[in-house]
């Protein structure tokens, strides 16, 4: 092309992406003499450089782009002391994942029985911070010190490694919730997938590397109609993001179990509730609502056929995480390297009892003596399945696990929670 006919191509100065730099920061001015056509000029060139960045481990929301402080001595010694066993044959876990719902009460629960808890957490806004921030006062109080931090962060994780010799890491930090993957799918991608494999990565090279126990989920079932749902059943049928980047983290734990020999145990869990619950999910959000006089949508499938979940409680999913971490072998690897084969396994946990969400609005009804208004609605498309029913024979026979709660139990605990924690001045109960 002639340079009298290169055009100059001007950007909005504000123009720029998601918090990165302008576009154009590489981009250069030019003066040039220039012929052509008969004519001598001076030309000013502007080439723009322009990157199309696609960064598909990337959550996108203003949280992504938090930074955390860590490090120093008294830092150092807040995590050496939280991490410290103190039973005979007690573990080090790390906890991922520490400040949410199942985290809260694994932690507790590790540390009531002596061992070694170190928390990590990076407290995002996916719903209420504050108790988030609640939780982890409480863990607080019991010496469980929550280290701020994202999962991606790499630097982070070989620091606590290096400063801890941990012999297990529990991992549940996650991006949770079926329905807000149509909302934020980077989320997931980041926090799932590219977070899972950053966490692999340290414990792969660890040394020794740790044994570890990590969070799948029932909705990797998907489409199955197979019921109840064992752990045999096809998995290759996900309705949402969210499953999908569930399932795809059992796969990547078969090849960080394949090649560097890490011992890795993925736990399914079924539809968690109880005290300190997660603000997203339907039984929390539907007590909310009740007491508010707000109506509550209530799915049902086509044909008004009924939607059931198998909702399990807290206690037992605890004691099934502890089990997972009991009989959890030693990892085989060291430095990077596999020297024999791991232990590779995937347990569900779930209540064996489905309850349609109708009955459990019900008990609701009952336990805060008010009536809901219900509203309800054809389940939307967006990733919830009708039916969820675990099988729960292999974690009985390898784990122990045996849940004890029904949901109107269960249910009444977390009313009586969730009733002290959000009175005036409440906030402080034990876990
Ligand atoms: O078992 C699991 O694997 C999953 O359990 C829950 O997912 P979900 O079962 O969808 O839990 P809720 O969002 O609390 O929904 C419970 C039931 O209420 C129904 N629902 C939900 C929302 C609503 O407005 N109305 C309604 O009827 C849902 O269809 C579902 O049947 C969690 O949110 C996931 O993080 C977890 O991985």
């Amino acid at each position: 092309m002639d340079a009298d006919n290169r055009r100059l191509i001007l950007l909005d100065g504000k123009y720029n992406v998601s918090g990165q730099p302008p576009l154009w920061d590489r981009s250069s001015l030019l003066l040039r003499w220039s012929r052509g056509g008969g004519q001598s000029r001076w030309v000013v060139e502007l080439i723009v450089n322009v990157e199309l960045r696609l960064e598909y481990g990337q959550d996108t929301t203003r949280r992504s782009l938090r930074t955390f402080s860590w490090g120093g001595p008294s830092w150092e010694k807040r995590v050496r002391n939280s991490a410290k066993v103190r039973a005979s044959n007690g573990f080090s876990v790390l906890v991922t994942g520490a400040a949410g719902f199942v985290g809260t009460h694994v932690s507790a629960a590790l540390k009531r029985r002596g061992d070694g808890v170190l928390g990590f957490d990076n407290f995002n806004d996916y719903y209420d911070p504050s108790l988030k921030r609640a939780r982890q006062a409480l863990l607080e109080r019991s010496g469980v010190f929550i280290v701020e931090g994202d999962i991606n962060d790499q630097a982070l994780l070989k620091k606590l490694f290096e400063v801890v010799a941990f012999t297990h890491v529990m991992h549940l930090a996650a991006q949770a919730g079926v329905r807000y993957a149509m909302q934020n799918p980077g989320s997931y991608v980041h926090s799932n997938i590219a977070g899972f494999v950053s966490l692999l990565e340290i414990c792969k090279s660890a040394n020794p590397q740790p044994a570890i126990v990590w969070a799948s989920s029932s909705s990797v079932y998907g489409l199955n109609t197979k019921v109840p749902f064992s752990e045999k059943d096809r998995t290759d049928q996900p309705a949402s993001l969210y499953a999908a980047t569930k399932k795809a983290g059992e796969e990547i734990a078969h090849t960080y179990n394949h090649i560097y020999g890490l011992s890795l145990t993925g736990l399914r869990f079924f539809t968690v509730y109880g005290p300190w619950g997660r603000p997203d999910m339907a039984y929390f959000f539907f007590t909310k609502d009740i007491l508010k006089g707000k109506s509550i949508p209530i799915f049902e499938a086509a044909n008004h056929g009924t939607v059931a979940r198998d909702f399990t409680y807290i206690d037992d999913i605890v004691k099934g995480c502890l089990g997972a971490l009991d009989t959890a072998e030693k990892s085989t690897g060291s430095g990077g390297k596999k020297s024999g084969a791991a232990q590779l396994r995937v347990f569900n946990l779930g209540n064996t009892s489905p309850v349609p969400v109708s009955d459990l609005v019900s008990i609701l009804e009952r336990l805060l003596k008010v009536k809901a208004k219900r509203m309800v609605m054809k389940l939307p498309r967006n990733g919830d399945v009708q039916y969820t029913h675990a099988n729960i024979s292999y974690a009985q026979r390898e784990l122990g696990y045996k849940p004890t709660t029904d949901l109107q139990t269960g249910l009444k605990k977390f009313v009586r929670w969730y009733l002290n924690y959000y009175k005036p001045g409440g906030k402080k109960s034990a876990v």
